[in-house]
C-alpha cells in the first residue's frame, strides 16, 4: 500500500489524484461527445495526464541520466558534486523564471553531459529526441578551441540562440555567478573572478527580454559585485 501520509513531495501526489479525476471527468465528456455526432471524425487530441505523465518521466531520465554521466566529477572547489549545477539550474528555471516547459528543464539538467563528458550529441537525440538535443547542442561549448575563442563565441553567439537555450543560458549564468560568490573555485584569484562576472554581463546583455525575473536576478548578483 502506498503511504499517501507520509509521501516526500505531497503536492505531487495531489497533482496526480487531481490529473486522474480531470482524466476520468475528460472520458466521460469525450463518450457524450461520440454518443451526439457518430459521424464526425474528430482529431486526435492529447490527454493531458498522459502528456503530464510523460513530461515527469523526460525530466527524471534526464536527471538520471546527468547523474549517471556526471558521476565522478566535482565542482571546482574539488568538493561539491558535479551535479549539484545542472540540477541547481534547473530549479531556479522553476522556481525563479516560472518555467514548467519540460523540454526545457530536461535540457537543464543535460546542458553539460556533452561539453563535460563523454556523452554525444547522437546519444542525446536517440534518448530524448530532438527538441531537447537542439537545446544540448546550443550549450554546449567546443573544447577543442582555445578558450579566448570560446569565450568570445558566446558573447557573439548566445542571442541568436532558441528562447529555450537562452533560459538555460541564463539560469546557467545565473547559479555560475552565486557559486562563485559562495566559495571561490580553487586557483582562482579575485581579478579572475571579476573577469567572469564582466564577461557573463557582456554574455547576458545579447538575450535580453527573455526572461524577467532572471534578468533582474542577473543584474542584481553582478551588480553587487562590481559595485
Ligand atoms: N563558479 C563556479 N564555476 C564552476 C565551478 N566548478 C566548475 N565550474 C564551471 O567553470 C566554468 C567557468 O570556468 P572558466 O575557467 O571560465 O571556464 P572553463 O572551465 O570552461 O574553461 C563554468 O562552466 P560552464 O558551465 O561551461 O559555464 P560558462 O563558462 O559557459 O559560464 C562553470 O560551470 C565552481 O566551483 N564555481
Amino acid at each position: 500500500m502506498v503511504d499517501t501520509k507520509h509521501t516526500v513531495y505531497p503536492n505531487v501526489q495531489k497533482e496526480k489524484a487531481d490529473l486522474e479525476k480531470e482524466f476520468a471527468k475528460k472520458k466521460l465528456e469525450d463518450s457524450d461527445d461520440e454518443e451526439e455526432d457518430d459521424d464526425v471524425k474528430k482529431p486526435e487530441k492529447p490527454l493531458k495526464v498522459d502528456t503530464e505523465l510523460a513530461d515527469w518521466n523526460l525530466f527524471m531520465k534526464a536527471n538520471d541520466f546527468a547523474a549517471r554521466r556526471h558521476r565522478h566529477q566535482k565542482r571546482k572547489d574539488n568538493a561539491t558534486p558535479y551535479i549539484n549545477h545542472p540540477i541547481g539550474v534547473a530549479y531556479i528555471l522553476t522556481n525563479e523564471a516560472k518555467v514548467y516547459d519540460p523540454v526545457t528543464l530536461a535540457a537543464a539538467v543535460l546542458h553539460d553531459v556533452v561539453e563535460d563528458t563523454k556523452t554525444t550529441m547522437e546519444e542525446i537525440l536517440e534518448e530524448f529526441g530532438e527538441e531537447v538535443a537542439e537545446v544540448v547542442g546550443q550549450c554546449t561549448d567546443d573544447k577543442k578551441l582555445a578558450k579566448a575563442e570560446r569565450k568570445k563565441l558566446q558573447i557573439e553567439n548566445y542571442g541568436k540562440h532558441t528562447h529555450r537555450a537562452k533560459l538555460v543560458h541564463l539560469a546557467d549564468k545565473l547559479y555560475n555567478l552565486r557559486d562563485l560568490e559562495r566559495k571561490t573555485p580553487i586557483g582562482w584569484d579575485k581579478k579572475r573572478v571579476s573577469e567572469y562576472f564582466k564577461w557573463s554581463r557582456d554574455v547576458i546583455a545579447e538575450m535580453k527580454g527573455t526572461n524577467e525575473a532572471l534578468e533582474c536576478a542577473l543584474d542584481d548578483v553582478i551588480n553587487k559585485h562590481l559595485a
